[in-house]
């Protein structure tokens, strides 16, 4: 209870079984500086003992170690957050505030509008009042398809919407809901869903039939005035600002087939031209906030990824309890619920369920100031957004903030408001600089929610078992890749920024959330260190020179000790937030590949920008798959495709591993090289077999696989040439 008697709208509890983990974490801090102390003391005098090879693994040990005391900050303090809805209903039904909710998409191929309907019905469907409810759809594909989709959905919406609300169905995403439901239902009920779910898949056919075609008929045209807005339109990066209110709040007409009022519902395309930077979501979301300011106004912004669909009906009011409490409320500036995803199977082959970042890290960041701005499936106030200052007198008068209510027609604010999606609007004002989503970082989300946070705000994880929402993984390895290099490039930008967590920051949020942010704005540079460890060890172990203690040696002890108790705990983790065996071993996989691929270009990247010769871009995730490779996926294949550099780099190393394994094993077991293997250099042995073994599907996909998601047999012959070269090049200069 708080004080006065009064009952607060949500709670914060601090995870158990802190003390425990903390000394654990001592015990690995003592056996990690053992570590570093053997590596200094230990240098051999000669380079021919493998004197160079010393000290880059105390280099790269030291980083470790260094990287391992940030993650830290990330599990020291978690808190766990529950919300009241109750008593959000009981005291302040009457003065919910509006709501807007963002939707983005950007290529109606690669993100098909059946999708995004799905995505903007289970968010017109919450169980708010509508006439506060206000849904926007950015279409940065400018594409007619999705418009027409959107069109459709808004027909659609006047059946789904008050069926949602007299079946209390969940969720309310209609393909997910229809999806999952098998429930035996009464002959009355049934028969509603029957129709319903007639009506929907009618929608859909429609609407695959028009992608089918790529366009759309000139019958289907002449339907709706908002097609007319094409005509201006030369291609996706180079067209007027479209923009279209689909359901007008205000009009009251705007009912659904039962009589009540429907959410309002905006269709836009800013406009694009080529000579203009257009800054991806960021630019998006930017002209949505101008725009929404002016039609509907909500204090409160919502912003999905047009994939990440509602899967759970009151997270709009969890939300509020936090905005809303008396308390504590008005320092909150956004809620972040979890990214999750609906198509990750049991052992997640690329680990993209995020599952220790949704379980743990962030509920540790929660608990030193607040999580990250994460980019879908947040909630922001939108003068915070805007770029206020946090001051302890602001108090939100929830009751006056009933947004604005224009009396243009539809027409006029149609035609009146376009200017606000301009493509030059933002130069030389602060949008984009200290006000909405910040332009120029691959992660917008990322920076804009610790440009925030430096602003005195703070800001709240919520994590509730049922999921808010359910969105789509990468399910190909290289749009896993891809994704990563963006993020990981993101990650390093921001740290050499203007909001640099390490410099900027200092004094701004909380020394644990400073080295958080730096936990992951350094992911890119952990692919020096990784590929060191890759490959070093192993070209030394095939040339007989050992760069560990011996197994008789004391020294031996910290590293034993540390390299199982890091992985044991890892493993500990993955399966408490609800992973498998399989699945932490795939999440090793995916670990290396990412230090050393994706981790490996961006940061190269990085330092090409920073020197200038670079420009940001921004790759949208694929979120449809073909029908075999799907197939793969399902059976946990691994799906390459094709051949990227990123690849080159994965099959060589794997390859330099294997040929030092095989040699050494030969060697080991040919003459008494066993016991000398077995005593100088056990943990290198172990190491190049641990590589090995979790290359295994890589070496599948070069030698043995056959189907399409395989490695092409030119890459298998390249990897093997620059294998063996490095190999004895290595061997020679020794
Ligand atoms: O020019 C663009 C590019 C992308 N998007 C939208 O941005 C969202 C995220 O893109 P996606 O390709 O799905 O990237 P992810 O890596 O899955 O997204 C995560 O990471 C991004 C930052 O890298 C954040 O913007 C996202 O919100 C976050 O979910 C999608 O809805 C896109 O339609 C745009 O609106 N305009
Ligand atoms: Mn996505």
């Amino acid at each position: 209870m708080g004080s006065d008697g009064y009952l607060p709208l949500f709670e914060t509890r601090r995870a158990r079984g802190r003390v425990l983990y903390r000394l654990f974490v001592v015990s690995v801090f003592v056996g990690i500086c053992l570590i570093w102390i053997y590596r200094v003391s230990h240098i051999p005098r000669k380079g021919k003992d493998g004197k160079w090879g010393w000290i880059g693994m105390l280099g790269a040990e030291f980083w470790f170690g260094f990287y391992w005391v940030l993650t830290q900050a990330l599990r020291w303090n978690q808190v766990y957050r529950c919300t009241f809805k109750d008593r959000l209903s009981q005291r302040h039904e009457k003065e919910l505030p509006k709501v807007d909710i963002f939707v983005c998409t950007a290529d109606p191929v690669i993100e098909p509008p059946v999708m995004v309907i799905n995505t903007v019905l289970s968010v017109m469907a919450y169980d708010y009042p509508p006439e506060k409810l206000s849904v926007y759809l950015s279409d940065d594909g400018g594409s007619d398809l999705t418009f027409y989709a959107l069109l459709e959905a808004s027909h659609f919406a006047k059946h789904w919407l008050p069926y949602c609300k007299k079946s209390k169905v969940e969720p309310r995403s209609p393909a997910e809901y229809f999806n999952l439901s098998d429930d035996p239902l009464d002959a009355n009920q049934s028969k509603e869903l029957v129709f319903i779910k007639k009506l929907y898949d009618e929608m859909e056919n429609r609407i695959k039939n028009a992608a089918k075609l790529a366009r759309i008929s000139e019958e289907l045209r002449s339907k709706h005035r908002g097609f007319s807005q094409w005509y201006s339109y030369s291609s996706q990066r180079n067209h007027d600002t479209i923009l279209q209110i689909l359901i007008d709040g205000r009009d009251p007409n705007a009912k659904d087939k039962d009589g009540f009022v429907l959410p309002t519902l905006v269709y836009l395309a800013r406009e694009k031209r080529p000579q203009h930077h257009h800054n991806f979501k960021a630019g998006a979301m930017n002209a949505l906030i101008r725009m929404s300011s002016e039609i509907s106004n909500g204090p409160i912004i919502l912003n999905v990824d047009c994939d990440m669909c509602s899967n759970n009906s009151h997270s709009v009011r969890d939300a509020l309890c936090f905005f809303m409490d008396e308390e504590k409320g008005h320092e909150i500036a956004f809620v972040q619920f979890p990214q999750n995803f609906k198509n990750v199977n049991r052992n997640e082959i690329y680990d993209a369920s995020l599952r220790v970042m949704t379980e743990v890290e962030f509920h540790g960041l929660d608990g030193c100031g607040g999580p990250s701005y994460g980019g879908t499936g947040c909630f922001h106030r939108r003068d915070t957004l805007c770029g206020r200052k946090f001051s302890k007198e602001y108090k939100t008068d929830w009751s006056s903030l009933n947004g604005i209510r224009r009396k243009d027609s539809v027409h006029e604010l149609e035609k009146n408001l376009k200017g606000l999606a301009s493509s030059t609007y933002d130069k030389n004002t602060p949008w984009g600089k200290e006000m909405g989503l910040l332009y120029g970082c691959p992660v917008e989300d990322v920076i804009t929610g610790l440009s925030i946070q430096c602003r005195g705000w703070k800001s709240v994880y919520f994590n509730p078992s049922k999921k808010a929402f359910l969105g789509i993984a990468p399910s190909t390895l290289p749009d896993a890749l891809v994704q990563h290099k963006r993020w990981s490039e993101g990650g390093l930008q921001i740290l050499f920024s203007r909001y640099s967590p390490a410099w900027y920051a200092q004094g701004k949020i909380s020394l644990a959330l400073q080295m958080g942010y730096c936990a992951y704005c350094l992911w890119a540079p952990n692919c020096l260190a990784t590929l060191y460890y890759t490959v070093i060890p192993s070209l030394y172990l095939l040339n007989g020179i050992s760069l560990f203690p011996q197994i008789s040696s004391p020294w031996f002890i910290p590293f034993a000790y540390v390299i199982s108790a890091k992985h044991i705990c890892g493993l500990a983790e993955f399966l408490w937030c609800g992973g498998t065996i399989l699945g932490w071993w795939n999440s090793q996989r995916m670990w290396l590949y990412k230090r050393t691929s994706s981790y490996l270009f961006a940061f190269m990247d990085t330092i090409l920008k920073l020197l200038g010769f670079a420009e940001s871009g921004f790759v949208i995730s694929t979120k449809i798959a073909d029908e075999d490779v799907s197939q793969r996926y399902e059976k946990e294949i691994m799906e390459f495709g094709t051949s990227t550099p990123m690849f080159t780099i994965l099959s060589t190393l794997a390859m330099i591993n294997l040929v030092c394994f095989v040699v050494v094993l030969k060697e080991a077991l040919m003459g008494e090289g066993i016991i000398r293997v077995y005593e100088t250099m056990s943990l290198q042995f172990v190491l190049c077999g641990i590589l090995v073994l979790i290359n295994f599907p890589l070496y599948q996909a070069l030698f043995l696989r056959k189907d399409k998601g395989k490695l092409p047999s030119s890459l298998a012959a390249k990897s093997i040439v620059l294998a063996l070269l490095a190999c004895i090049s290595f061997t020679l200069l020794y």
